[in-house]
């Protein structure tokens, strides 16, 4: 595996596979990888020849810096769980991605998803997300690229920054992988107790039950929003947003709106914690 650093390295493997005609294979990554990382990598796998993968804890895409300077960095062991799945990882720093500063820095802003719930909760996050997936992609030219539908949001905005700039990458979803007791998994999760881990499985016992509940025929969001939020506050969580909105175009539900996603954000103790459902609509 090669462990690259500069943006010369990167370009000189990058451009000797190529010639080579092998279709490649992107995992964009802020560390600390998990079996939901794992899970990205091995289906970028199944379709590329060669797979890199990124690790960088984008300072652009925080909009705490508490949060940044918290973030796990585990460079060694992530390198490991990796192994001989991916062919490349690209670790840059700041200064590599950002030379002229952050404020100097070109921007990528999708209109519309960009803006709204978890947009309007944490301002310029997608923002800073966007502008280094495009760096990225640039860098790396995938023929595709995985994201998680953990991040359900961040999905919609890539798939369509990739559309609006006609950028030649096929962007694949990967299902949210679960604990067992179906708590997301998420590098925040390190954050937890013993006690706060415990109890973080309510998250998505709360959003099943509401989309259980959708699904016999419920309509009242409002009351459905109340109800997972009393739920959430009452287990012990601070309920950050739970939204229900049309799971194709982000925007509130219309008659004509075929699948609804719930989408759920909630601290618990120090880690806030995301996860979202998609509901047919009958
Ligand atoms: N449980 C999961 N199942 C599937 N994909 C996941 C899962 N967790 C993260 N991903 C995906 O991995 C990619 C990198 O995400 P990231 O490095 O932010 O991991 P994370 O565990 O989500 O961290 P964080 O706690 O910061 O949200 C994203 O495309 C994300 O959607
Ligand atoms: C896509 C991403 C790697 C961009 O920094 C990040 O938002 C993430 O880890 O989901
Ligand atoms: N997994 C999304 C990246 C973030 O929360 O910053």
């Amino acid at each position: 595996m090669h462990l690259v650093s500069t943006i010369e390295q990167l370009r000189a493997i990058i451009t000797d596979w190529r010639r080579a005609g092998l279709r490649i294979g992107f995992v964009p990554t802020m560390g600390n990888l998990h079996d939901g990382h794992l899970e990205l990598v091995r289906r970028a796998r199944e379709q590329a020849d060669r797979v890199v993968v990124s690790i960088f804890v984008n300072p652009l895409q925080f909009d705490r810096a508490a949060d940044l300077d918290a973030y796990p960095r585990t460079l060694e062991q992530d390198c490991a769980h990796l192994g001989e799945l991916a062919e490349l990882v690209f670790t840059p720093t700041p200064a590599l991605m950002y030379p002229n500063g952050q404020q100097q820095q070109t921007r990528v802003s999708v209109p519309g998803v960009s803006e709204v719930l978890e947009g309007a909760l944490r301002p310029g996050h997608f923002d800073g997300v966007s502008t280094v997936v495009c760096k990225l992609f640039n860098l790396v030219q995938p023929d595709l690229a995985c994201f998680g539908e953990k991040d359900y949001q961040q999905l919609a905005l890539i798939r369509k920054m990739t559309a609006d700039l006609n950028l030649p990458v096929d962007i694949v979803g990967v299902p949210t992988v679960r604990a067992g007791d179906g708590l997301a998994l998420s590098s925040r999760n390190g954050y937890l107790t013993g006690a706060e881990r415990a109890l973080a499985p309510e998250l998505a016992a709360t959003m099943g039950w509401l989309a259980e509940r959708m699904a016999a025929g419920e309509r009242n969001l409002a009351q459905l929003v109340a109800d997972g939020r009393e739920r959430l506050n009452n287990a012990g969580f601070r309920t950050d947003g739970i939204d229900i909105v049309d799971a194709g175009t982000l925007t509130p539900l219309t008659g004509d709106s075929r699948a609804a996603v719930i989408l759920m954000a909630a601290f618990l103790g120090k880690a806030r914690l995301i996860d979202n459902q998609v509901v047919q609509l009958g």
